[in-house]
């Protein structure tokens, strides 16, 4: 069997990469006509796909720096790994209201100048230090509210948290899943617009996808609404927030601190901007769980056409029936396309053992497994069907 050409682009886990079987995946940085990329932040907008790419593995949460709808198109899912880097980012959400509220950045800032600038020691750095100290005095959590925009992975577990600590916390999330409502505290209260939360927010932590509902999330008109000397938290995505809004509004006084993860060349300098480089999931547990999973998910659709957490495609998983073959047929989600493919393998005198197909909004997926050989003329013809896009034979 020819092996699977997998080509990684960012740094990938070892804890997840030595889970494909170098038997039947070649893994490496300059792969030429891959099967599957697996990748991080590495931006896959302007690369051509290759033909030969079959699946792209995100080992991580966010997929705007994938093509999802242009790989949609061709049959290629996107995978990424839901939940696996949540606590990871969570932490770094609770250590920047933290650093915005007792102004460490600064405080640190001024301690270290005090002897590498001041070059002060002994007494006099003792004196320096509690005369310099009132200017970062700051503020507690408890009794603060904080607004958590979006109730994913990751603004769940950051609303959770930031309840335990004391804040009055505020959600807001037009979508939340069954699953997010379940593991909310129930002391979050659910407001039902950006407007209400931000004009009652202490503070407002963004855990949105970027795509384009989502730009300029936080834009001019919105901060206004915000409280005097508020802070604006962003570890989803720099494009989320306007940014020369959130610094007028600082440069005014209207807000007290921006802590971010998407540091621009105006942000990083400005002295309200505690500017972090992308370090939301860079933790070796989150590292290690996005590894694992991406891997799991794609070595299960490379070998078994099974998708799971594909954001393009939906979950379809279905068992392997022994002594059968495996076809998996990507379509356009329009009338008739089972009756198609089922006539198809019926003229083919091919028996089917276990079908399923499902579909999400203008794709749908199919995976059945028949008796009998699959000839090269089959997958020809069921190619042919108007609305097929990709028909792929899974050898078991
Ligand atoms: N700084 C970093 O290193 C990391 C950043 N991220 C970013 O955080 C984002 C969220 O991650 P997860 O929580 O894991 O994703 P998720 O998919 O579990 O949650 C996103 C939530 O946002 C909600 N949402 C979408 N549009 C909305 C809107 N207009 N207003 C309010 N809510 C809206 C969705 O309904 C969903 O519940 C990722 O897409 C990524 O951009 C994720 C991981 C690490
Ligand atoms: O892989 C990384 O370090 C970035 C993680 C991230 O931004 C995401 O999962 O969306």
């Amino acid at each position: 069997m020819t092996k699977f050409a997998i080509q990684t682009l960012n740094a990938i886990s070892p804890v997840g990469l030595q889970r494909l079987d170098r038997d039947v995946f070649d893994v490496g940085t300059d792969i030429r006509r891959p099967r599957a990329i697996l990748l991080r932040s590495a931006d896959l907008h302007s690369v051509e796909v290759p033909s030969s790419l079959y699946a792209v593995a995100r080992a991580g949460a966010g997929t705007n720096n994938i093509p999802v709808d242009r790989l949609a198109a061709l049959g290629v899912p996107v995978f990424n790994t839901p939940g696996a880097n949540a606590n990871a980012v969570k932490e770094l959400v609770i250590a920047g209201m933290l650093l915005a509220a007792r102004n460490l950045y600064h405080a640190a800032d001024y301690t270290r100048d005090l002897v590498a600038d001041k070059h002060l020691s002994g007494a006099d750095l003792d004196k320096q230090v509690e005369a310099g100290k009132k200017q970062f005095a700051g503020f507690e959590l408890p009794g603060k509210t904080l607004g958590v925009i979006g109730l994913g992975a990751i603004g769940v577990l950051v609303a959770n948290a930031a309840q335990s600590l004391g804040l009055k916390v505020l959600g807001y999330d037009p979508a939340v899943t069954v699953k997010s409502a379940w593991q909310l505290s129930p002391q979050v209260e659910q407001v039902a617009s950006v407007e209400e939360l931000l004009s009652r927010s202490d503070m407002i932590t963004l855990h949105v996808p970027l795509v384009e509902g989502t730009r300029g999330l936080i834009n001019a008109q919105r901060v206004a609404l915000m409280p005097e000397g508020s802070v604006v938290l962003n570890f989803a995505r720099g494009g989320v927030v306007d940014e020369a809004a959130v610094l007028e509004a600082l440069d005014s006084g209207h807000l007290h601190a921006y802590v971010n993860d998407f540091p621009s060349e105006a942000g990083a300098i400005h002295p309200k901007v505690i500017a972090l480089p992308h370090l939301g999931a860079s933790t070796g547990e989150a590292e290690d769980n996005c590894a694992v999973m991406a891997v799991d998910q794609l070595s299960d659709y490379l070998l078994h056409g099974n998708i799971r957490n594909a954001v393009n495609f939906p979950e379809v998983v279905m068992a392997r029936t022994p002594g059968t073959t495996r076809l998996g047929i990507f379509n356009e989600n329009k009338p008739n396309m089972i009756g198609q493919i089922t006539a198809a393998l019926a003229e083919a005198g091919l028996n089917v053992a276990e079908f399923t197909n499902k579909s999400k909004g203008e794709y749908a997926y199919t995976l059945v497994d028949v008796e009998g050989e699959v000839k090269d003329a089959l997958k020809e013809r069921i190619l042919a069907i108007d609305g097929v896009i990709r028909a792929r034979k899974i050898e078991g």
